[in-house]
């Protein structure tokens, strides 16, 4: 190898040891992406609410159909004040569930101008509220491909998927470098993580497959492939959900996104479940561990959106009511807040 090639090389891997990264919300997703972080050699902080005292004795176990199994020690910290002393940080992962008031809790680990502020989250028109906050930072916008959930405290089980699709929010903004950056992360970590020019439409395409799926698996409280079983017409109403979705975001400027041809690829993969297990959305493990639901960055904001543009949406208004009502006797602090900009 030549001498330039090497000294190039050698420059990265020092960049990527001294990146300083914090996971705010250390569940399924913030605990797998700390992993591939960690393996990339950053420093990993993890804010740990209910399983900080496993996490910070015996570290974090990964049951994964691609990585294997794994184990890695985070620092465990139990909240954002106790997290700033390992900072500054050069990227802070929010991985909690998209509910209003969460850009807030980050603030005292945000360093203005060098912080980039990740959003590893379902839900459309979540970035608002940060963008707002912290307009002397970079925020990335991230869409989630990663069957994954903690089974117990510490003990993450992932399935056979995984690639995180980014962007900078708004399109643009700034410089892609903190993109770059992060990608080259995950790449070095042995994960996938593609930078796109404008990640909306990949947001839409998701945010159509999570309004399909969350809110059917969580009020029937069947797994992906078992409700797929449940009757003949289980599978068509999840088109004719994803297709609605399509009809907002056509409206709201991304025509020939969530196109039919999309709709069958995503279809298939919990078709082909149905002979090898189901899997059980986040949504689904929400109602079966009594928490509040994401109904309003999935159903609701999207709703709201075809609203503002005259597009009528039954399905996703039926969804969303019922949605609402599972995860206020869930979780009755759980009123109507709208969590961001609808347009
Ligand atoms: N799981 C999956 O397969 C997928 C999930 N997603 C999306 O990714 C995001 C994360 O999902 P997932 O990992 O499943 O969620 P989890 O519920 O497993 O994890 C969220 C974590 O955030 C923690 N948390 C919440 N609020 C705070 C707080 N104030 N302080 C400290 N910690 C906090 C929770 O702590 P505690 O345990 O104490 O509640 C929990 O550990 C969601 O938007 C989800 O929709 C996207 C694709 C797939
Ligand atoms: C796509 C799906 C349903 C897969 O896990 C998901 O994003 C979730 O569980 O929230």
């Amino acid at each position: 190898m030549r001498a330039t090639a090497r000294r190039k090389i050698e420059r990265r891997c020092r960049q990527l040891h001294m990146t300083r990264i914090l996971i705010f919300g250390a569940g399924g997703v913030g605990c797998l992406y700390g992993f591939i972080l960690d393996q990339a050699g950053a420093s990993v902080t993890a804010v740990c609410r209910t399983n900080y005292e496993v996490v910070k004795e015996n570290g974090i176990t990964i049951r994964s159909k691609i990585f294997g199994r794994q184990h890695y020690h985070p620092t465990a910290v139990r909240n954002v004040d106790e997290a700033v002393q390992h900072g500054p940080f050069d990227f802070i992962l929010v991985c909690s569930k998209a509910f209003p008031g969460t850009a807030e809790m980050i603030r005292n680990a945000v360093t203005p101008k060098q912080t980039a502020i990740v959003l590893a989250q379902n839900g459309i028109g979540v970035e608002e509220d940060y963008a707002k906050l912290y307009p002397d930072n970079a925020i990335i916008s991230g869409v989630v491909y990663l069957p994954v959930t903690q089974v117990e405290l510490g003990i993450i089980e992932h399935g056979p998927l995984e690639r995180f699709e980014i962007g900078l929010y708004p399109p643009g903004t700034a410089s892609k470098g903190h993109c770059e950056q992060l990608s080259d992360l995950f790449k070095a970590g042995g994960g996938s993580a593609p930078v796109f020019d404008d990640v909306q439409p990949r947001k839409w395409i998701k945010v159509a497959v999570n309004a399909a799926w969350n809110p059917t698996t969580a009020l029937t409280l069947c797994d992906d492939a078992n409700y797929l079983r449940s009757s003949p017409r289980a599978e068509e109403m999840i088109r004719k959900i994803m297709r609605e979705v399509g009809v907002v975001a056509t409206a709201a400027g991304y025509p020939n996104v969530i196109t039919d041809e999309v709709i069958e690829r995503d279809i298939q993969r919990p078709i082909d479940r149905i002979k090898t297990g189901g899997k059980e959305p986040s949504m689904l493990t929400d109602v079966r561990e009594g928490r509040a639901l994401e109904v309003e960055a999935i159903v609701g904001n999207t709703l709201r959106i075809g609203e503002k543009h005259g597009v009528v949406t039954p399905f996703l208004e039926m969804l969303y009511v019922l949605a609402k009502g599972r995860s206020y006797a869930l979780a009755p602090d759980d009123r109507w807040k709208p969590i961001a900009r609808h347009d």
